[in-house]
């Protein structure tokens, strides 16, 4: 059956996060169906982060709705929100490893905080997550200090997937890596998704990342930019569609050209037909 015929594990209603007098997002309505591995892009500064982080209840929004597999996220307490949680695996911009534990440590950190497993299990657990994102056992002593970048965003993955998430969130997995280190990311967030049947949300300016690994690709566009009350969101569509996407916000952004964003940038100054 085709992703898209899947019914919506994530549905997404009315959002809007507002920063005291900054409004980050407005009315964003998104339905995500299980399985579907969607990436966010936008330029620096237009809320892809705040959007994922809103979704798992570390920022809580204005207004608006965030129902994961009919549960709204918004409405639940302190304690509800830890036990969803687990349900996600994040990957965080920089990895985010505990730089003082091991590696073994920092992959066996959720299981510990959320399970009670013996140390037997852990162990086991450790290694193989540890060897689905390529890495060997040598790692399990050494410290993420002692690791090169692709490497600390592999433990961060193999410590996002330790507890079997049903949904995975990778924010700017590939941002600081080699052009082949980044390609051995999209293809171990492939390989997770059909392994572990995950939904995903992917935030990232790596076009490549963008093509390669998602189903449906949306364009966040930054608030204070938007013409009158059109919607944030200004492309949803599949990642073939982007290259020749009539909206020239669009075309321009994932062809990496400046033109539009020059010329807001010159209205801006009051500047006409002159360097910046
Ligand atoms: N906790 C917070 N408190 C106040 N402002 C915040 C907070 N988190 C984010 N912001 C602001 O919200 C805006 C959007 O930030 P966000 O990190 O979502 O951008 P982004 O699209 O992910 O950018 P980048 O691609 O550079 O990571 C920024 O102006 C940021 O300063």
């Amino acid at each position: 059956m085709p992703v898209s015929n899947l019914p919506n594990v994530l549905e997404i209603r009315k959002l809007s996060v507002q920063f005291g007098r900054q409004g980050v997002l407005r009315n964003i309505d998104l339905n995500v169906p299980r399985g579907q591995t969607l990436a966010v892009i936008g330029e620096s500064g237009c809320g892809k982060t705040v959007l994922l982080k809103t979704l798992i209840g570390l920022i809580k929004p204005t207004q608006g709705e965030v129902q994961f597999d009919g549960r709204d996220f918004t409405k639940l307490n302190d304690r509800e929100l830890v036990t969803q949680r687990i349900r996600f695996g994040y990957l965080f911009q920089n990895a985010a490893l505990f730089d003082s534990m091991t590696v073994g440590q920092n992959v066996a950190f959720p299981l510990r905080q959320h399970r009670k497993p013996s140390e037997l299990e852990v162990k086991r657990l450790v290694l193989d997550r540890l060897a689905e994102v390529g890495l060997p056992d040598s790692v399990v002593v050494k410290k993420p200090a002692e690791l090169s970048g692709g490497m600390r965003k592999r433990v961060g993955m193999a410590r996002a997937l330790i507890l079997n998430p049903e949904m995975m969130l990778y924010d700017e997995p590939t941002t600081g890596l080699d052009p082949i280190m980044s390609d051995v990311i999209n293809e171990l967030m492939m390989r997770t998704r059909r392994q572990h049947q995950v939904t995903s949300l992917v935030v990232t300016h790596d076009m490549r990342t963008a093509r390669k690994v998602a189903d449906r690709v949306i364009m966040l566009y930054p608030l204070t930019r938007l013409r009158g009350d059109e919607s944030q969101i200004i492309f949803d569509g599949p990642p073939s569609e982007l290259e020749n996407y009539p909206d020239q916000r669009v075309r321009q952004f994932v062809r990496g050209e400046a033109g539009q964003r020059l010329m807001e940038l010159r209205e801006a100054r009051g500047i006409v037909n002159e360097d910046l």
